[in-house]
């Protein structure tokens, strides 16, 4: 899923009707007005044409003229109109089916249950594209088939006109259009391959470009000087945008110009050719003012035609970029036999379980084999990258194992729908999100059924050790945390300190306890000690007789588990309680002794089989 899209003039063409039905189904009266007004816009010209040449020959012939001038007035009346009525109702189809194709395309980025589509820059690229198309490219077809609609009507007529006059020349100014059509289907596909082919360095000088005002990277940025590198890297991108842009700039000035050069021969050929008609006295002058019109009209409507497929081929090339998201279909495969997830009774068991992130990449978990039971606390301890989180993520089926299995009461996690196994757990990632939104909806949408029960909503917090932070904000729960704020009235709004924000990530997993399965993924990250010491201690009480999985570094915070297991290169290395592991002397009586020592106050003051005491750290 990493190519340009495929699929040339014949997928383009493709996709065109069912564009054009979903326009017709998000704005139909608006796309109905659309089409009259274009229609009558198309008219209007090689009307006003043919009574421009009435005028005249009533004029040097004789003849009433009042009925042509008023009939001249009205054309251009209606003429001025519709360019009005067309930049209004176009606004209006260009709203409806810009909220139609993004709901459309974010309904189908919720529907990937995995994560592994976000970690591939390629397809962010194609998500990203596919943003921007279906934000302006159904506007630029269905203008263009509007337009192209108009220019057609227009040509019509002009045709006509010119036809009366002599049917060689207007065969002779219709080929002449042909190259142009070429040329410029030609640069249609350039432009679309050029927003492709420079997409990872739009996307790369987007990130640089965000860096430099992120209020994340700020201090860091500042404190290292690293301001002028990253503008540095983000206008080095731009640079190389800017070419791949005037490369294209250049083949438009060489493929457009030397066709309106040649367009003006022709014009040019064709008015010598009517002047001697009228000298020879076959033509008329009203003939010589309609033909002059003809031609130009001609050339005019067969290059607003041509313009408008190229447009609506280019627009259709990028919209290819939008099918491939909205037609990626599930990152994960969906169960062939839906089952339901049983309340867990027995436990979770993992079987044989080898994971890598991507082929090539090494094994992150090698052959795990271990149960996780029931009602019972286990905890998950080892050195970083031992593949602790990756087991998280895969116990929550953001990714599949590679091979092997995991079995929840004995039915294979991959025949279980993923909503309906994570309705089961409630967790606490390693890297919570802060969501810009109030303290209130930040907790609540932990369970979105209680995003209006503050109530529940506070004693989660209070059980986080959050409330009295929160209560006493400027608008207590209501206050906006975060720094992009939604309007003026948001102003009051608050940065939270990262310990703060974990309390809060912490009372969002709490409003889902009832779940079956509580994983705490290093749940302490960033609390100070008194506070983590709390935060341990609750979760203690609240693990007892629950099902529970606790990473954590911190081992003082693990030692009284049911079922410590020790990760080492993503393999078990032991299996134990707190007492049997620091008995065998292996992996995690190491690891403990080692924090141990750097908690004791003197070298003989504290037993570490007691425990490190985070209020007695150093
Ligand atoms: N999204 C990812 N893509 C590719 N590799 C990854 C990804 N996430 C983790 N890894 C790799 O998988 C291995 C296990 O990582 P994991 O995050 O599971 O370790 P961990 O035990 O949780 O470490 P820590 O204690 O540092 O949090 C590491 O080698 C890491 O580089």
């Amino acid at each position: 899923m990493t190519g340009a899209p495929r699929g040339g003039a014949r997928g383009a063409a493709r996709r065109l009707p069912g564009l054009l039905r979903l326009t017709w189904r998000a704005a139909p009266a608006a796309a109905t007005g659309h089409l009259a007004v274009v229609a009558a816009g198309g008219l209007v010209p090689p009307a006003a044409a043919w009574v421009t040449k009435l005028l005249l020959d009533r004029l040097t012939g004789g003849g009433a003229v009042l009925a042509p001038v008023l009939a001249l007035a009205v054309l251009g009346a209606v003429l001025a109109m519709t360019s009005h009525l067309t930049r209004y109702l176009d606004a209006q189809v260009r709203r409806e089916v810009g909220l139609a194709m993004q709901d459309r395309l974010f309904a189908s980025v919720n529907a990937f249950t995995g994560v592994r589509r976000f970690e591939d820059p390629r397809f962010l690229d194609r998500i990203r594209m596919a943003q921007q198309a279906g934000q302006t490219t159904p506007m630029q077809l269905v203008s263009a088939v509007f337009m192209g609609v108009q220019s057609a009507l227009t040509l019509a007529g002009f045709v006509t006109a010119l036809l009366v006059i002599s049917a060689p020349m207007t065969a002779f100014v219709l080929v002449s259009a042909l190259p142009l059509l070429l040329v410029e289907l030609r640069l249609a596909r350039r432009r679309a391959e050029f927003l492709w082919g420079t997409s990872p360095a739009a996307r790369r000088q987007g990130l640089f470009a965000g860096l430099q005002t992120d209020v994340r990277a700020a201090t860091e940025i500042r404190l290292y000087g690293l301001g002028g590198w990253f503008r540095e890297r983000m206008l080095g991108e731009t640079r190389a945008i800017n070419r791949a842009e005037r490369t294209l700039d250049r083949r438009v000035l060489g493929g457009q110009g030397g066709l309106a050069l040649a367009g003006a021969l022709v014009a040019g050929a064709g008015l010598v050719w009517a002047v001697l008609r009228v000298r020879a006295g076959v033509l008329t002058v009203g003939d010589i003012a309609l033909f002059a019109a003809a031609v130009g009209g001609t050339q005019g409507s067969l290059e607003g035609i041509v313009a408008r497929a190229a447009d609506g081929y280019q627009a259709l090339l990028v919209l290819a970029h939008y099918e491939a998201v909205v037609n990626a279909g599930p990152d994960l495969p969906a169960p062939a036999v839906r089952r339901r997830a049983p309340e867990l009774r027995a436990g979770i068991e993992l079987r044989d379980v080898w994971f890598r992130y991507a082929d090539g990449h090494p094994w992150a978990l090698r052959g795990i084999s271990l149960t996780i039971p029931a009602g019972r606390a286990t905890a998950l301890v080892g050195r970083n990258g031992a593949g602790k989180s990756t087991l998280v993520k895969l116990l929550c089926r953001l990714y599949d194992p590679t091979r092997g299995a995991i079995l929840w009461d004995g039915v294979d996690l991959r025949d279980i729908p993923p909503e309906e196994l994570r309705e089961r757990i409630g967790a606490v990632f390693q890297h919570p999100v802060g969501y810009d939104l109030t303290a209130r909806e930040n907790i609540g949408i932990g369970d979105l059924s209680a995003l209006h029960d503050l109530d529940r909503i506070r004693a989660a917090a209070v059980r986080a050790g959050v409330d009295a932070k929160l209560a006493g904000l400027p608008d207590g729960y209501d206050t906006m945390l975060g720094r992009e704020f939604f309007s003026d009235s948001d102003a009051d709004g608050v940065m939270l300190s990262g310990g703060q924000w974990q309390r809060v990530a912490l009372a969002r997993a709490f409003l889902r306890d009832a779940r079956d399965l509580l994983v705490l993924d290093e749940p302490g990250t960033g609390l100070d000690a008194a506070a983590e010491h709390a935060v341990h201690r609750r979760l203690r009480e609240h693990r007892a007789g629950r099902t529970s999985l606790l990473i954590s570094h911190r081992l003082s915070a693990v030692r009284d588990a049911d079922a410590i297991v020790v990760l080492a290169g993503g393999e078990v290395a032991e299996t134990g309680d707190h007492a049997a592991l620091m008995r065998a002397g292996g992996e995690y009586a190491g690891l403990f002794r080692l924090q141990a020592d750097g908690y004791r106050l003197d070298d003989t003051e504290e037993d570490p089989a007691a425990g490190p005491s985070p209020l007695t750290a150093r």
